[in-house]
């Protein structure tokens, strides 16, 4: 472990108070725990920090963070952190990426930028830095991503800043710079220097007063008239295209907007995709918005951050989009994003607000969310085990691992717990909403977890029904928006039904007829076949039988079409319990092997 980076972090927290929490402490592994910093291979150095949004104040006390001497990333963006550029940063000669942004900086910049050689993204925006954009930037042969802006630097651009060949986007935006623009800065789009006074080459919309004419007699009066109009007239004129050029520029502007929307989109659908800061920046200027997180999470990144993770599809769903994200420091989280969302920002905060208020071992904690106009974003923990559905119905496959009865027991009373849980909130008033095998995990125990709910409340009422959710769709809810704490139970009767047939809430036999789990269940509990309701893989163990019949039997209540006659959620975790607690039941050893049963079939 790095003692001496460590003992440097402490004191730097010391010193500092962020207003959020961080849980550094000297006795736990700092490469293995603390939020926000990544060691190299062997743990001898810390080359990784990342603090952006957790409330640092004031000036950053040195010979601190200027002691890491081995840090590659550092983020401290989004914060209030104020005073002039830390000039102790010139000992962190191994810096890659530097990103000091949203904070109060002031002051010029460091004069000699040639110190951090390998610098390939620096962004220094949203401050108030001023003074000159310094020539020494063209030092850094490998920088790839430059961002000054909204900041009020003056002076002009400096033209040897053309040499930087890496560079694949600035942002000078928002600055007081003028002077002519340089030409290497027009292969960057124009929003890379809106807002500034830089003046086009062979701009015609400013207005140059001719030389005064020496040969030129006094004019006459009439003659001085005629000059005023000519004057008046360039004014008028200059005025009018000065209009129409804001007028162009403002379509222009919307035009991009909604262009950036659509990259955005597909960006995020490809694996590995990142956005541009400077697009980024343009979002966020839009939506003026972070990601927020929950009280006690332990991860330390940002939307930004989100954006550049590679990402890879786990699935469609009624609500949206599921992905999961590998972040830089190879954290990974699943990040759902929403489609057809109603609420405004308000409701839908208040809303996350509850769900991210639920700290449950049956509930999978909601870590943090994103809401701007277009995008809305929800953060969890990754599964990487997969879902239950997965585990069920998944990898079918000579390799298959069966679900045994004991985890069964346990994701049945486990998810009855959580979805208890869930509606004790808001009063007793909260609905699941989207109970289904997809949306239970597994914990650290392996008990269920439930995840996914509390959407219906924020959700546009013509969300369209999509099959898979069908079958555990209670049939007094028409859409979405009509879910009830009986339709969860319903729904929860479903996966139960699941659990001990093995097969899925709908599908489709060998002659492609399609199935309905309730329909068919009730069919065959009607016909006395009641024991070939049951997964095979469940006929190996031969003292359960009694067991899974009471289970049947609980699944069956819950799916009544009359939603008043279902057993309550907190009723269904003791008769769940008391089945599943029973002797014997947990400890459940196969006792044949699958090959060697007979499933009692109609004769
Ligand atoms: N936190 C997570 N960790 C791992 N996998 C997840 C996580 N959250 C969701 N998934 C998986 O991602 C896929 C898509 O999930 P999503 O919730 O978007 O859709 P769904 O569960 O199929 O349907 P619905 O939106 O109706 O719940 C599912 O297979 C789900 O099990």
């Amino acid at each position: 472990e790095p003692v001496q980076d460590k003992h440097a972090l402490l004191e730097f927290l010391t010193i500092t108070r962020p207003t959020r929490s961080l849980n550094w402490n000297e006795t736990t592994p700092l490469c293995k725990n603390w939020t926000g910093v990544t060691c190299n291979h062997n743990e001898s150095r810390i080359i990784a920090v990342r603090l952006p949004a957790i409330g640092l104040n004031g000036q950053i006390p040195p010979n601190t963070l200027t002691r890491l001497t081995a840090l590659r990333i550092l983020s401290l963006r989004s914060n209030r952190i104020s005073g002039p550029f830390p000039m102790g940063f010139t000992e962190l000669k191994d810096l890659a990426f530097l990103y000091l942004e949203d904070n109060d900086f002031s002051g010029p910049l460091p004069i000699d930028f040639s110190v951090w050689k390998k610098l390939v993204g620096l962004n220094l925006s949203n401050n108030r830095f001023n003074g000159t954009v310094p020539v020494s930037l063209s030092g850094l042969k490998r920088l790839q991503s430059l961002d000054l802006a909204n900041n009020s630097l003056s002076g002009v651009v400096p033209d040897e800043l053309s040499v930087l060949s890496s560079l694949k986007q600035i942002d000078l935006s928002n600055n007081n710079l003028h002077g002519p623009l340089p030409k290497w800065l027009l292969r960057f789009p124009p929003s890379s220097y809106k807002g500034i006074g830089l003046i086009p080459p062979g701009d015609v919309t400013h207005f140059h007063p001719p030389p005064p004419d020496q040969t030129q007699k006094k004019p006459k009066p009439h003659f001085l008239g005629l000059t005023k109009t000519v004057f008046l007239l360039i004014i008028v004129i200059t005025v009018f295209i000065t209009l129409l050029a804001a007028l162009l520029f403002v379509f222009a502007l919307c035009y991009l907007r909604s262009k950036l929307g659509i990259v955005k989109d597909n960006k995020l659908e490809k694996k590995g995709m990142m956005m541009s800061p400077e697009k980024f920046e343009l979002r966020m200027e839009e939506a003026n918005n972070r990601l927020t997180f929950f009280e006690g999470c332990n991860y330390s990144f940002d939307l930004e951050d989100l954006l550049r993770a590679s990402a890879e599809i786990l699935g469609k769903g009624t609500f949206g989009t599921t992905y999961k994200a590998v972040l830089e420091d190879a954290t990974s989280v699943a990040v759902k994003r929403l489609k057809d969302v109603a609420a405004g920002k308000r409701d839908f905060e208040q809303q996350m607000e509850i769900i991210g208020g639920i700290k449950h071992e049956n509930v999978v904690e909601l870590k943090a969310y994103y809401y701007s106009k277009d995008e809305k974003l929800m953060v969890y923990d990754y599964f990487s085990n997969g879902s239950v559905a997965s585990l069920l119905h998944g990898n079918r496959g000579e390799n298959r691992v069966p679900l045994d009865w004991e985890t069964r027991m346990k994701i049945a009373i486990g998810a009855a717990k959580g979805i208890a849980r869930i509606h004790r909130e808001n009063n007793g008033k909260l609905v699941h909403g989207n109970v289904k095998s997809s949306n239970i995990f597994l914990n650290s125990d392996r008990n269920g977890c439930v995840s996914d709910f509390g959407l219906t409340a924020v959700m546009s009422a013509l969300a369209p029904p999509i099959s898979r959710q069908a079958g555990y769709r209670a049939p007094e809810v028409t859409d979405t928006r009509k879910s009830s704490q009986l339709s969860d139970v319903y729904s929860f009767g479903v996966v139960l039904l699941e659990l001990l047939t093995g097969k899925s809430p709908i599908h489709t036999t060998a002659g492609d007829e399609i199935i309905h789990l309730v329909r068919w269940v009730h069919s065959v509990v009607r016909e006395e076949w009641t024991a070939e309701v049951f997964d095979v893989e469940l006929l190996r163990y031969t003292n359960i039988e009694e067991e899974m019949v009471e289970m049947l039997q609980i699944a069956m209540s819950c799916v009544v079409k009359a939603p008043d006659q279902r057993p309550k959620m907190s009723d269904l975790v003791r008769l769940v319990e008391s089945v599943g607690n029973r002797q014997g039941s947990l400890e459940t050893k196969p006792e044949k092997e699958a090959s060697e049963i007979s499933t009692p079939s109609k004769t």
